[in-house]
């Protein structure tokens, strides 16, 4: 099941520097991770924005949830999900 996520990243500007930088090298990592164990294929920065669009690609609603509440910047992005169906025009189903 693929699903079309964006997620804007909105860290408090008061949070220590250091407490932000060991969130962000743990949010790397864990997108690595995911990424390599093919749940995210694509994940792609918005220009001029701190957000990005990502496809996961899981087995279910459930999955999801826990790949995205497992982020370690969840509490501070806001995440809008979108779930993606087949094209009847695509071509390359
Ligand atoms: O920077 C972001 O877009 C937020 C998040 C998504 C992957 C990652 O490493 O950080």
């Amino acid at each position: 099941m693929l699903f079309h996520v964006r997620m804007d990243v909105r860290i408090p500007h008061d949070m220590d520097p250091g407490v932000r930088a060991d969130i962000v090298a743990r949010e790397k990592v864990y997108a690595a991770d995911l990424q390599r164990a093919g749940k995210w294929p694509h994940l792609w920065r918005i220009v001029g924005e701190y957000s990005n669009i990502s496809i996961f690609d899981v087995d279910s609603t459930d999955e999801l949830h826990a790949l995205i509440s497992g982020l370690p910047l969840f509490s501070f992005m806001d995440i809008k999900v979108t779930p993606l169906a087949t094209h009847p025009s695509d071509i390359n189903v």
